[in-house]
């Protein structure tokens, strides 16, 4: 899917879209002739003229096909030759068509629906959402066809943006047909649901203070167990880039260990031997907390630490569970709880979590989910975020190629930015460091920022390599998203 756009973006569920129908003051045909009339344009467009053009539209017996039979009127009167077909009727293979309009359903689908077969390679204008995908989800309901271009009304509608949505909607177009929606999901920050936009990213970005130091902005990150030190640094390499004034990684405990890294700083109870941390990174022991577990006690400084980052090589285990849980009950910070910190937890973590004041951020992948929640997070991912994130009371992330960001007072946040080339082992470090940079430097609404952050992280890979794109490429490349985006 192609996106761009400056604005705040509300995205709609179906039954969000047909409340905000049902309110409108206008007549669903004057809406109607509105909406073939930004199809009709959207498709001389894609036509690149009227006069001698050939196009066919498939239209259903619902208000989406009203809005094909429209824009098909329109177009003869701009000279197209089209033919219109019901949703069922074969194309005819005989013509040579220039454009396709699938108007056979919008986000009324209720049963699966396959399209007649396309003949040949011809563009497809799709009216609302390719007819056979699930408006809310965007998974399958049939077999829809994959669009070059969708046109939809008044609002991005979410099973534009997940699951198959982006793969199958080619470039988007939001026409303004005269409805407002702002009475049914509200506006600005108070939005129930919203995409995020690099206008967002402008607007939000929490910003240094211009007497500002170092302290103001510092993100403390406990993971880094031996075996896994790459992760923390790559955490700290990321939350330094993100704009971070200070980084401190503490590595966990080992049961019975005192051990010195290979540089000689000391970081008894815990190992980050040869990790290739930022040499701005001051590295802390938890031990000195006094913890007879390794695992502090009191937090020393903790006032001083904007946000905490906990996870990132952590390692498994009970002890492991154990230290988390009692640094989320003695921090009044904020707290990004990320990899081997989910894997870990369950019902204990999630309860623990319900008990802080302070924002706390999960920020699970679809195992990480199931192993917090007891469930795969299953095809309805905002249904699923949302769940995350009541029941634990924290800012729930879950990651994906679309990132779905859940608040507990139900607002959710979309991030589209980034593709493929993240899916490679550390990127999601790399996220948790960002965010924790993100937390530490401002005060702005929470859900925002940690929804901004994951923004700044999908577009910055874009100005990676498309292949051999490795994570340590990835926060130098924030920084550079940020100075893009940030003015
Ligand atoms: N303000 C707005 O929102 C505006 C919205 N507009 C447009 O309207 C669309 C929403 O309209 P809509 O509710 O009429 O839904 P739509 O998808 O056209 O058809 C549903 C019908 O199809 C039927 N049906 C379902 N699945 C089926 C299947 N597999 N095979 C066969 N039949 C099936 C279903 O039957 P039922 O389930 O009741 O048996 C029902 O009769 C929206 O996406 C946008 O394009 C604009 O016009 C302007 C303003
Ligand atoms: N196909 C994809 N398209 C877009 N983003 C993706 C894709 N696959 C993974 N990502 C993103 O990459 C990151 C991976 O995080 P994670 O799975 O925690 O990795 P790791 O644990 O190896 O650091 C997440 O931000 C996720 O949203």
């Amino acid at each position: 899917m192609e996106w761009q756009t400056l604005g705040v973006e509300p995205v709609l569920t179906p039954d969000e879209m047909a409340a905000v129908d049902a309110a409108a003051s206008e007549r669903m045909g004057d809406l109607v002739q509105r909406a073939g009339g930004a199809v009709a344009r959207s498709a001389l467009g894609l036509l690149g003229g009227g006069y001698g053009r050939r196009a066919h539209v498939v239209a259903g017996p619902g208000n989406n096909g009203a809005d094909g039979r429209v824009a098909a009127e329109l177009l003869r009167r701009r000279g197209v030759r089209v033919s219109i077909g019901d949703h069922a009727d074969s194309i005819p293979a005989d013509a040579a068509l220039d454009l396709v309009i699938d108007a056979a359903f919008g986000t009324g689908l209720s049963r699966p629906y396959a399209p007649p077969d396309l003949p040949g390679d011809v563009p497809v204008l799709a009216v609302d959402i390719p007819s056979g995908l699930d408006g809310r989800t965007g998974g399958f309901c049939g077999a829809p066809w994959r669009a070059t271009a969708t046109i939809t009304f008044a609002a991005l509608k979410s099973g534009l943006l997940l699951g198959h949505g982006p793969e199958f909607c080619g470039r988007v177009e939001v026409a303004d047909i005269g409805l407002s929606v702002e009475a049914e999901v509200g506006t600005g920050d108070h939005l129930t649901r919203a995409l995020i936009t690099n206008g967002d990213v402008g607007r939000c970005w929490p910003r240094r203070a211009a007497d500002a130091h170092k302290w103001m902005s510092a993100v403390w990150i406990i993971g880094g167990a031996p075996g896994m030190t790459g992760a923390a640094a790559l955490t700290a390499e990321a939350a330094g880039r993100a704009g971070a004034g200070y980084v401190l990684v503490s590595a966990p405990p080992t049961v019975g260990s005192r051990s010195s890294t290979d540089d000689g700083r000391d970081v008894a109870g815990g190992h980050l031997p040869g990790a290739p941390l930022p040499v701005e990174t001051v590295v802390r022991s938890l031990a000195a907390t006094g913890g007879v577990d390794g695992w502090p006690h009191t937090v020393a400084d903790e006032q001083r630490v904007g946000a905490l980052v906990i996870g990132n090589g952590l390692g498994c285990g009970t002890l492991v569970l154990d230290g988390v849980v009692r640094l989320l009950a003695l921090s009044d910070a904020a707290v990004v709880l990320d990899a081997d910190a989910l894997g870990a937890g369950g019902a204990r973590l999630l309860d623990a979590c319900a008990h802080r004041r302070a924002t706390t951020v999960l920020t699970p992948h679809d195992g990480e989910y199931e192993a917090l929640m007891g469930e795969a997070p299953g095809d309805d991912r905002l249904a699923a975020a949302a769940r995350l994130a009541e029941r634990s009371g924290a800012i729930a992330l879950l990651k994906g190629p679309t990132t779905v960001v859940a608040a507990p007072d139900g607002r959710v946040r979309l991030s589209s930015a980034g593709d493929q080339r993240l899916a490679t082992a550390g990127t999601g470090d790399v996220l948790a460091g960002v965010i924790g940079a993100a937390l530490a430097l401002g005060e702005g609404d929470a859900l925002t920022t940690v929804a901004v952050a994951a923004h700044v992280h999908g577009t910055a890979a874009m100005g990676g390599p498309a292949t051999g794109f490795r994570a340590g490429d990835l926060p130098k490349l924030v920084g550079a998203a940020l100075d893009d985006l940030v003015r």
